[in-house]
This record gives structure tokens, C-alpha cells and sequence, in this order.
């Protein structure tokens, strides 16, 4: 069987090839500043959940519009903000620049010739601006125009935005629109005297622009400064916040006081309460669902002695890797096989080598991928590959927060057929994770796909194990309509505390952190797949 789209992973812009990071890149904040470029979802210590037990979202981005002057300093006073922000959680920097229209051949010849009035609101496509804002804001996904100076013209190419818990959208217009405004929850405006803005133009613009000093004197005379004038100051009226276009260490750190508050207001202590759900009768002690029961969807494996015996042996602490990783394949692909079946199907007739007709069945699905929750989603790969042949895989790495135990995501690679918005609403998609223990990362990474556009019911959750005391039933209740396929059931969760691992030599500590197993269970999955 293989997918209908041959659907390969493209990277954020969509024209290179990505290299697939299996490790979270934690940033310090010099790092994240040095790397402050915009449009760019900057990490450092991962996004924490965004919504509650019911799966909705509690929480919007916080969106801080910048404008001022071209040159007065809004970038720089962006990336001051990220960098005061200290330990950030992830942040854009959405620049206006990305949003000047498409021009024609005639129109990139008046601008070469410095004759294109580029700062008229008129120049900038406001109503893509605000609704790719407005996307963001909303947790979802955008893929935004990229635009490039020196050929003063937007790209074919679009980069892939998404997951940004602070979103900084500045340009010289950006509080000029009411709709943009209406968006942000913090407006500034950088205020530089004219002169200084003037020189910093020239400085930039030659060295970054490729531009020549009579030509940005030219255009500055014709265009920008009654642009200025006309359009940009009086925007100042609508900040909350005016700050000076240099020396201005003292407004930055109001700013980011003000935001951490914001967002110290809204964090939740989400998988504790996973954990503390206790059970539900979402899997009867029996092992037999009962199909009557319409928040069932759980799907479990016919428990046949073959499928205890693979269990036995995954289940054994003695059982060395070679002989894991060959019972963990095999069970993957069992899973596989039962999981397919919930793919919708449509009739087709064959002719077969006896030249008979043969009515059969095919797939009736636009696009089939698959994400694993890494590194344990891993293992359940092969058994996708095994019954689908080239067929996409993306990933997520969801980690605890080793002081809280909160899920946080650090890091996303997702097909194409989900990146963009129209294609993820016909994306069937197989996520994958060794075992749902409190949930907590299941719940995250099927929210992910929902903010995408993906269908609830085009989820197909496939785990080797699940515990039945754990979060299951919050999952469950919040996303009735996602089906889990699960090799067994375990009664048990416990919570405790793993120690840390002193830093030796040639070998780098680990920090001791809250964990939750699941009893009997197999022990860390990704660990024995792979160490
Ligand atoms: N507070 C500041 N102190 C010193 N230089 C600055 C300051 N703000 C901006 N600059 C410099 O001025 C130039 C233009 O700043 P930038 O932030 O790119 O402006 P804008 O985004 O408003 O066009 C850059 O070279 C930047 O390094
Ligand atoms: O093709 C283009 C597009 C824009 N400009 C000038 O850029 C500034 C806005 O960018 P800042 O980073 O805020 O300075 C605007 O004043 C336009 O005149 C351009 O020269 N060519």
C-alpha cells in the first residue's frame, strides 16, 4: 500500500533540504540573540502548554506591534526585548517587510532607479499582514511571504511559521492599519530624530542593500521622509509605550518586565493534573471495550497468547536489545496493520492475469503522513514503513521541564501536508509514541496537529502501551473523536524522581528530574530501541 501524495518534508522556507535534529538546541539568551533574525521562531527553553484539560486554547500569543521611523531602530529594540526577556519561551520577530506587494517588471525598474514610493501604506499588503498576524496570534500555523530587497520583490518561496508564545510584528506601518492594531497587546513606537535615522539608513542600506548613497538620498528626499511626516509619526499616538531610538536600556526593561508578567499570569501546571485524573471507565477491567460506550476510542490489540508472548518478552528486564528491538518491529508492525484500517477505503475494480474482473477496495485518502513524538515515537516508524512504502514522516520533540514536569516543545519538522493549512484539512495522520503515561505529551502533540488544521478524527494515535490510571481519560474527553490503537493495557502510573548523572569524563551530566512509569510497562522504550 502507499500514500496517495508522495509528500516529502520540506524545510521552513521550501526550497532546501532540512537536516532532521534529533536533539532539543537549548539557546542561552546571547545565543537566541545573536540568532534574533526575523521571521524566525527563536527557542530557547521550549513552549509550554497552551490550553487545558478540555484541549482548548487558554491562552493567545502576546503580540507586541513595533513602528517608527525606517531605520529609528525597531529591530534593534526587538531584539533587545528577546534578549532581556532572559530564558524565553519561543518568540517571532515578524517583520512588515515580508508583506510589500508583488511588484511588476515596470515597478522593480522605478525602483532600481530609486523612483518606487515604498513607503506609502499602499506599498504594504495589509489585510495578509493582519490575517497572517491574526493566524499566529490564533496558535496556528502561517507560511508567510518572503521579500527581498535587493530585487525589490516578494519570492516565489514561503517561509513556515509556527508556535511562537510572543510574537514582535514591527515596520514602519505597523501601527497604521486598525486591524493590525486591534491585534497586538502591546503597541509601541520608536521615536529617533530624523538626522540620526537619516545616517543609519545610509550606513545599512549601503552595506546591507546594496544601495548607493545618491540613490538612498534620493528616495529619502522624494519619499520617505514625507512618508515620515505624513504617515508613520502620527501613528505614535496610538503606543502604549514611546521609546527613545538609542539609549533606550531603561524602556526595554519596563517592556520585557511588563511581558514576563503577562506571561507568568498564564502558565498552568498542566500534566500534574493529567497525572492526578485517576482512572475512568474508558477501558473496563476486562480488556473488552464495550462498543456501546461513545467516549471509547481506544482500540486495542485481540489479546492472543502471540501477542503476550511479545509482550513477555518486551515486558523482560533480561531481554537484551537485539531481541527488543526485533519483538518492538514486530509489534510495530502489528499495530500498523490494525491501525490502517481505520484509513477510509473506496471500491475498485481489477482485472486480474486470468482476465478476470476482481471488486476491490483502495485507499480513499488525499494524504497519509506520519509524525513521531520523539525519541520514543521512533520505534512505531518502522512499522509504519513496513505497510505504507514512501510515505512522509515528520517529528516533534516534546521534553518535561526537569524542574516542573511540564511538557514543553522544543522542536517541530512536519510534512508539507500539514505545514500548509489547506492541504492538513484532508491530511490523515498516524502520531506515534511508545506509551501514553499522564498523556501529557500525546495531548500536546495532537493539539499541534489540530492548530494545523488537521481533522480531530484524521488522528490515528498508535502506542505500544497505555495506562490506565493516567491522563488516557483527560485525552480522551478533550479529543473524543482522536483513535488510540494500543497493543495492552497497564493499570498502573507511578510518579518519581530520577537522579541525575554527574558529568564524567568524556561524558556529559544529566540534571535528576520528576518522571511518571507506567506498571508493569517496559521500561523507557526509547532507550532500550536505542542505546
Ligand atoms: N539603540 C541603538 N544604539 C545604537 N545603534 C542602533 C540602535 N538602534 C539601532 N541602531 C542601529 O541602527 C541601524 C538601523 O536599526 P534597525 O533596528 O535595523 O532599524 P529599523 O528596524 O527601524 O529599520 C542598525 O545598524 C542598528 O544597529
Ligand atoms: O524594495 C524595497 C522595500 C522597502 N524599501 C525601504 O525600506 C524601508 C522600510 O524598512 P526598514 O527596515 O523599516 O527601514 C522603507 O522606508 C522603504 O523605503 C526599499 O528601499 N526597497
Amino acid at each position: 500500500m502507499s500514500a496517495q501524495v508522495n509528500d516529502a518534508l520540506l524545510p521552513e522556507t521550501q526550497t532546501a533540504r532540512p537536516t532532521l535534529s534529533r536533539s532539543a538546541t537549548l539557546l542561552t539568551a546571547r545565543d537566541v540573540l545573536l540568532q534574533a533574525k526575523k521571521n524566525t521562531v527563536l527557542k530557547s527553553h521550549g513552549r509550554p502548554p497552551w490550553y487545558g484539560e478540555d484541549g482548548a486554547r487558554i491562552s493567545d500569543a502576546f503580540v507586541i506591534g513595533i513602528a517608527g521611523g525606517s531605520a529609528s531602530g525597531k529591530t534593534h529594540v526587538a531584539r533587545q526585548i528577546v534578549q532581556s526577556l532572559g530564558s524565553i519561551p519561543t518568540v517571532i520577530i515578524l517583520s512588515q517587510d515580508s508583506f510589500y506587494k508583488q511588484h511588476t517588471p515596470e515597478e522593480i525598474e522605478l525602483a532600481f532607479a530609486s523612483r518606487f514610493d515604498f513607503d506609502h501604506p499602499d506599498a504594504i499588503d495589509m489585510p495578509l499582514f493582519a490575517s497572517c498576524l491574526a493566524d499566529l496570534k490564533a496558535c496556528r500555523q502561517s507560511n508567510i511571504p518572503i521579500y527581498s530587497f535587493t530585487e525589490h520583490q516578494r519570492l516565489e518561496e514561503t517561509k513556515y511559521l509556527y508556535g511562537a508564545t510572543i510574537i514582535i510584528a514591527e515596520g514602519i506601518m505597523a501601527l497604521h492599519d486598525p486591524a493590525l492594531r486591534a491585534l497586538y497587546d502591546l503597541k509601541i513606537f520608536v521615536q529617533c530624530d530624523s538626522d540620526l535615522m537619516l545616517a543609519r539608513r545610509i550606513r545599512r542600506d549601503v552595506k546591507e542593500r546594496g544601495r548607493s548613497v545618491y540613490g538612498i538620498l534620493e528616495q529619502y528626499l522624494r519619499y520617505v521622509k514625507p512618508s515620515y511626516d505624513n504617515f508613520v509619526l502620527p501613528t505614535s499616538r496610538y503606543a502604549n509605550i514611546i521609546v527613545p531610538g538609542s539609549d533606550n536600556a531603561v524602556a526595554i526593561d519596563i517592556i520585557s518586565t511588563h511581558i514576563r508578567r503577562q506571561l507568568d499570569e498564564r502558565a498552568t501546571r498542566f500534566r500534574q493534573r493529567m497525572a492526578d485524573a485517576g482512572p475512568l471507565d474508558l477501558i473496563p477491567k476486562d480488556r473488552k471495550p464495550d462498543p456501546d460506550k461513545e467516549y471509547l476510542n481506544v482500540t486495542l490489540l485481540p489479546q492472543t497468547p502471540q501477542l503476550k508472548g511479545i509482550f513477555t518478552v518486551l515486558r523482560d528486564l533480561a531481554t537484551h536489545r537485539g531481541e527488543f528491538v526485533f519483538f518492538a518491529d514486530r509489534l510495530a508492525t502489528m499495530l500498523m496493520e490494525k491501525a490502517t484500517e481505520f484509513l477510509p477505503y473506496r471500491p475498485r475494480a481489477v482485472i486480474t492475469p486470468v482476465e478476470e474482473e476482481y471488486h476491490g477496495q483502495e485507499l480513499d485518502a488525499e494524504s497519509v503522513c506520519g509524525v513521531s513524538i520523539l525519541r520514543s515515537g521512533g520505534p512505531l516508524e518502522r512499522g509504519l514503513r513496513r505497510v505504507m512504502n514512501d510515505i512522509a514522516i515528520g517529528s516533534m520533540l516534546i521534553q518535561s521541564d526537569a524542574a516542573t514536569g511540564e511538557p514543553l516543545l522544543l522542536h517541530l519538522q512536519l510534512p508539507v501536508s500539514i505545514r500548509q493549512r489547506y492541504l492538513a484539512e484532508n491530511t490523515w495522520v498516524f502520531l506515534f509514541d511508545a506509551q501514553i503515561g499522564t498523556g501529557a505529551a500525546a495531548f500536546m502533540a495532537i493539539r499541534v496537529l489540530l492548530d494545523h488544521g488537521v481533522q480531530q478524527d484524521h488522528i490515528i494515535f498508535v502506542t505500544f502501551l497505555v495506562a490506565r490510571a493516567g491522563g488516557i481519560a483527560v485525552l480522551q474527553r478533550a479529543f473524543p473523536r482522536v483513535r488510540i490503537v494500543c497493543g495492552a493495557v497497564d493499570n498502573g502510573l507511578r510518579e518519581m524522581w530520577l537522579e541525575g548523572v554527574e558529568e564524567g569524563e568524556g561524558q556529559s551530566g544529566t540534571e535528576g528530574r520528576k518522571v511518571w512509569v507506567v506498571e508493569p510497562g517496559m521500561g523507557h522504550i526509547g532507550d532500550r530501541y536505542y542505546l
